[in-house]
């Protein structure tokens, strides 16, 4: 019997991962997908048009940006719905207008107007019936100093260059939005508390914990009779 099995979780489940940047997401996001055997789908920063410009010059790129993860991701949320789930997503769609939007507009780096457009756009794709919620969102949650540490380690030149004040500033949206959000369950997980590198078989409790939060959840059971 293996991961997924064992701890009776569904080969059509859904699972998110949410987190601030270089928290963790894409290195979970390979473990489960690994472990329960369900596919991935990834945020393509190498191919992303917009990024490394976007972190030059803030207010002149962040609609543009934010106008083509909304893209992005739409296409990857159709595919996992033509596939009929079985999917683990690295990145919700709902941190691109809940962070990343929302901290642009408020900052002062992107217009009134283009925030317009894009929450209208983002509401209107949202509803739409490729949309369904996720079956769960994980949460990984780490110290200020903890993520920092693994955003110079990963190297991106374009973030090394980004000041400390933007990452911090994040980590406190981030706080907050966690705080609020209800669009699905949620499993919060430290990163402290397990070692997906250096330690592989510390999948297993976490695939134990994703089993229990989902055979609580109603709406997952629903779908299951
Ligand atoms: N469990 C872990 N223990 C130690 N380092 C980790 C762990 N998970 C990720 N890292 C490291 O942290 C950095 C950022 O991880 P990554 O998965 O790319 O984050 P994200 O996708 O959230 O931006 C990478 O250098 C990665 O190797
Ligand atoms: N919606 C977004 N707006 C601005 N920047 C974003 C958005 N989504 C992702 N990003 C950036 C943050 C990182 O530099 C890369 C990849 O994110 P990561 O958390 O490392 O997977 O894209």
């Amino acid at each position: 019997m293996n991961l997924r099995e064992k701890y009776g979780i569904r080969n059509d489940a859904v699972i998110t991962i949410a987190g601030t940047v270089g928290v963790g997401k894409s290195t979970m996001t390979n473990a489960l997908a690994d472990a329960l055997n369900l596919r991935t789908s990834f945020e393509k920063v190498d191919t992303n048009p917009y990024l490394d410009k976007f972190y030059q010059d803030f207010a002149r790129w962040s609609f543009h940006l934010q106008i083509y993860f909304l893209a992005e991701r739409f296409k990857e949320q159709k595919r996992m719905f033509e596939y009929g789930g079985g999917f683990i997503q690295d990145r919700s769609i709902y941190e691109d207008t809940g962070i990343f939007a929302k901290m642009h507009y408020e900052k002062g780096t992107m217009s009134e107007v283009d925030y317009e457009t894009y929450t209208s756009l983002f509401d209107a794709m949202v509803m739409s019936p490729y949309f369904p919620a996720p079956d769960l969102l994980i949460y990984l949650e780490g110290t200020f100093d903890e993520v920092v540490e693994r955003i110079k380690e990963r190297g991106r030149p374009m973030e090394q260059q980004t000041p400390i004040e933007y990452w911090k500033e994040m980590n406190t949206r981030y706080e907050n939005w966690i705080n609020n959000f209800n669009a699905c369950p949620v499993l919060r997980l430290s990163i402290s508390e397990y070692d997906l590198i250096k330690n592989e078989s510390s999948v297993e409790e976490i695939v134990k914990k994703i089993g229990n939060v989902l055979n609580h959840s109603q709406k997952y059971m629903k779908s299951r009779s």
